[in-house]
């Protein structure tokens, strides 16, 4: 199997720079429609993943907002995944895991392993009990074709009074350091992205970082709910565009449940980030 980089950017190429989330919050269920249960959830879900085949690069299924429902909801994530993996689309499960070594190996063999039944494409993790904490999930990516985006810089208010600490050797410059050591080898873009969100502005420049260097697929949340634009992100990732993958949920979601619609809304979102470029 290709390194995931350069799987991702296959998609990127054939669909365009956008990951859309898959959201199912009760309020976006209940515009839908559809009950606040495994069963609306599923419907919902199973709506975004034939309405994005084709506009979306990766989808990245909110895994929060499964787990409210326990086996049940565990059970609509892994069919989501499954007809998004038939239908040929990549997928993100945005799970953000993070925990000591031993325990992070059963993480990433829930999520990375080819055998289970959640495997995605890629996961998202937390580095701070330590990058190297996340060590196994980094490894068996790698083994097994697929990728990690690890949280840089986070799109949440409350990120930089942990990711900013310690101004030019900050906590974040340092995870992005790791990144860019592990992703040295790649000819584009490498298996170990980051997280780094649409509203940061000018926070790389303020610490020293340099994301064009990392070779990291770029995730960048924020788009759209949270208040940035294309433009925004083009600003604040001038250099290192071509690594970004535009990621949006609510502001796609809140058109459904029509499937037209909902494709023609991320069309929109994707050829605002092509031509922002
Ligand atoms: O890892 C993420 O995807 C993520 C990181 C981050 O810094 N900020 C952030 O909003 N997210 C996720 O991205 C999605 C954003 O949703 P919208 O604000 O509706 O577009 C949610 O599922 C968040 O959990």
């Amino acid at each position: 199997m290709p390194n995931f980089g350069t799987r991702l950017r296959a998609a990127m190429e054939a669909s365009g720079p956008l990951c859309v989330g898959i959201d199912p919050h009760p309020a976006l269920l209940q515009a839908w429609g559809l009950e606040n249960s495994p069963a609306g959830v599923r419907s919902f879900s199973l709506t975004v993943v034939e309405a994005m085949v084709g506009v979306a690069a990766i989808l990245k299924p909110q895994v929060a907002l499964y787990e409210r429902f326990g086996s049940a909801g565990f059970a609509v994530l892994e069919e989501t995944l499954s007809l998004a993996k038939s239908a040929g689309i990549l997928t993100l499960a945005d799970a953000k895991r993070g925990d000591i070594g031993s325990t992070m190996a059963a993480y990433a063999t829930a999520w990375l392993d080819d055998a289970s039944p959640l495997a995605s494409d890629a996961v998202t993790l937390s580095p701070y009990l330590g990058y190297e904490s996340l060590r196994p999930a980094i490894d068996l990516a790698a083994q097994t074709g697929r990728g990690v985006f690890v949280l840089g810089l986070t799109s949440n208010p409350e990120g930089p009074s942990v990711q900013h600490v310690g101004g030019e050797k900050s906590v974040a410059k340092s995870i992005i350091d790791q990144v860019t050591a592990e992703n040295a080898g790649a000819e584009d873009m490498g298996h170990v992205g980051l997280v780094v969100g649409a509203t940061i502005g000018d926070a790389p420049a303020k610490l020293g970082i340099d994301l064009s260097a990392t070779k990291a697929p770029l995730l960048t949340p924020g788009l759209g709910a949270q208040g940035a634009t294309a433009r925004d992100i083009a600003a604040a990732f001038a250099g290192s565009y071509s690594q970004v993958l535009g990621t949006s949920s609510r502001d796609i979601l809140k058109v459904g449940p029509s499937v037209n619609a909902l494709r023609a809304k991320a069309a929109q979102v994707r050829d605002e980030l092509l031509a922002a470029g």
